[in-house]
Parts: structure tokens; sequence; C-alpha cells
């Protein structure tokens, strides 16, 4: 469990004083994947590199598995850190070093003696998906491939918190996906917390667990990631769901869908998490004798589920349509005839 309170920190800047980290409160489950998200200038870089005393706090407190970060002296902090791993979005990695090297590099400071550091770069290596690559250069590997190399060096030492400073934001979209289905198997497969940082709301959509906004600062709203797209508080935040889902589609309206239906009912379906739509909509026409056909819908995979709408036309005699619209009000979808 991380526990972080009232976390501050201010740069001066000459006479003035900059709160890039604003009384930050947050409690962060073993295990999860945390997001945090801001636009430039929010203060992510500044609060993740606090986690691990890259940047030293003003004031506030970092408290992991019971013991506070901040009141650790230089020796102790050096002990502990090598429980907080960390990638960077311009990957960090030593150019005259090969893969393996790199990946070594963490061992040799922890003085691991050279058998056991050659093993465990091997599973690393076959960890991240590196396998043929050990012996290359960074400088001959694309975005993708560094990257990995960045996280197999990060967990080197084992440990049990990631951080991921806007890991993917040099990357194209689909090595983005690569790295973040990576991410997601290493925190399933070792259990590892991952905290991340980044200014895409589609990152968060698709792996994290819980999330919190950052504005001058501050934290402005935070919770589950579905709570968070289904009913967003702060401007940010319907900013950053936008990102994701579009602004509602002004030519598809209701009523304009209402239009193409002369027979039967249209339905408006609506995921929040738990259920796969394919399944359901497949289900429904299995077990009933009803026809459906698919309008429109804009729906994303999160980590808790499919979230989002779809707009269904279905077809049949009264009574059958109305079993299924029952059958559909006893799963996790909300239904509504439109
Ligand atoms: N070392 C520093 N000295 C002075 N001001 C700083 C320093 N580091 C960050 N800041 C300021 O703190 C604020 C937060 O910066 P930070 O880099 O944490 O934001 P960010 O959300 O990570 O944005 P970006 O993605 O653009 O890096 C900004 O106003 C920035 O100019």
């Amino acid at each position: 469990m991380i526990k972080i309170s009232q976390l501050t920190k201010r740069f001066s800047l000459g006479k003035s004083e900059i709160h890039a980290v604003d009384k930050i409160n947050l409690s962060i489950k073993p295990g999860e994947i945390f997001g945090v998200i801001g636009y430039s200038g929010a203060g992510k870089s500044t609060f993740v590199r606090l986690i691990n005393r890259l940047e030293e706090p003003t004031s506030g407190s970092i408290i992991i598995d019971d013991e506070d970060i901040t009141k650790l002296s230089k020796k102790e902090l050096r002990l502990r850190r090598q429980d907080i791993g960390m990638i960077f979005q311009h990957f960090n990695l030593l150019w005259s070093r090969t893969v393996r090297e790199n990946i070594a590099f963490p061992l040799e400071i922890a003085g691991i003696e050279k058998a056991e550091r050659e093993k465990r770069v091997d599973e690393l290596i076959n960890l991240v998906g590196l396998i043929g690559r050990e012996d290359a250069y960074p400088s001959q590997l694309s975005g993708g491939q560094k990257q990995r190399v960045g996280i197999a060096r990060a967990l080197a030492n084992r440990p049990k918190i990631l951080l991921c400073d806007e890991a993917t934001s040099a990357l194209d979209p689909e090595t983005t996906d690569s790295i973040l289905s990576l991410l997601v198997d290493i925190n399933e497969k070792l259990g590892l917390t991952i905290i991340l940082i980044t200014h895409e709301m589609d990152v968060i959509q698709k792996i994290c667990h819980n999330v919190a906004v950052m504005e001058n600062g501050r934290i402005v709203e935070q919770g589950a990631v579905l709570d968070l797209f289904s009913n967003p508080q702060h401007q940010v935040t319907k900013r950053f769901v936008e990102q994701v889902m579009g602004k509602p589609d002004e030519e598809v309206t209701e009523e304009t869908l209402l239009q193409t239906v002369s027979t039967g009912k249209l339905l408006k379906l609506q995921f929040i998490g738990e259920t796969t739509n394919q399944s359901l909509i497949s289900q429904v026409a299995k077990k009933f004798d009803v026809e459906l056909n698919i309008l429109h819908g804009n729906i994303k995979q999160t980590q808790a589920g499919p979230y989002g709408s779809l707009y269904v036309h279905i077809t049949g005699r009264d009574e059958w349509i109305e079993s299924a619209i029952k059958y559909i009000q006893s799963t996790t979808v909300k239904v509504e005839v439109i």
C-alpha cells in the first residue's frame, strides 16, 4: 500500500514560487495499475519523481509499506530504491552497452555476482520478449524494443513498484499497444504495482484500474477508471474522456435513428464494465426469436470490461422482444427503449 499525504513540491524561480505539486493525497493499492493524467505543466513528472525522491519533497509524506520514504537517509534510500523501478519517455539507455549489458547494469550496482546476474538477465530478456536481440546496441533497436530494454532493466532487482513517466509517448500507436500489453502482463504475472503518468486518456482507458486527474499541481478528481468515464465531474476530466469517446455525434441523434425504425423497437444498451458486448448480443439472438441490428455505437475496452453505448434495432414478435429486454435487464448492461 502506498499512502501519499499532503505531498507538496515548490520550485523557486527568482522571487516567485511554482507549486508544481500541491498538497496531494492518494492511496494506491498493491498490485494495481494507477494512472495519473494531466495536461503539460500539471505537475505529473514532478509528482512521479517525488515517489522515488529523484525530486525532494518540500513537505508531506509518502508511506510505502509502513515506511515514510521522505524520512530515509541517503544510504537507506539507495537500498529502498531497489524496490522502485522506473521507465522513461526517452528510455534513458546506456548507448555504449548492449541490451544484455544495459539490463545487467542495476544488478552490477547491487553487487550481484556474475553467474546469478547472467541467469537473471536471461529471465528478463525472455519476460520482455527480446530473445535474439541480446547483443544489439540501443541504436540498432526500434522504439518499442528500446522500451522493452528499459522495462527489463527497471525490473532487474525485482521491485515492488514500477513508475512509468510517459513511457509510451514517444511510440507509434501500434507499438504503444504492445508496450501497454507488456505492462499488463507483468502487472498480472509479478503482482507489481504500476504508477503511470500520461497525457493520453486512451492509455488510462486501456490498462489502468484507478486514475487521478491533475491540474495546476492538484488532484481535481480521482476514482475507478469506469466511474470517471461514466460520470466525469471536473471540466478537465470531461475533456480527457472526450479524447477517447469523442464528442456526441451531432449527425446521429436518437431522432434520426428512430426514423430508420418502422417495426420493432430501438434499444439503447449502456455497457459499464463486467460483460462483453459481443457475447450479450449473440446470446440474446440465440435465446430469443428476435433479430438484432446494431445501428450505432461507441464501445471502448477498459481493464474492468467494455464502456460505452450501442443503439440496437430489435425486431420479432412483441412477447419475444419483451422477454429479450427482460433478459438484458437481468445483466449488468443498462437497457432503455427509445
Ligand atoms: N526543476 C524545476 N525548476 C523550476 N520549475 C520546475 C522544475 N520542474 C518542473 N517545474 C515546473 O513545475 C510545473 C510542473 O511541471 P511538470 O514537469 O511536473 O509537469 P508535467 O505535468 O509533467 O508536464 P510535462 O508533461 O510538460 O512535463 C511546471 O510549471 C514546470 O515549469
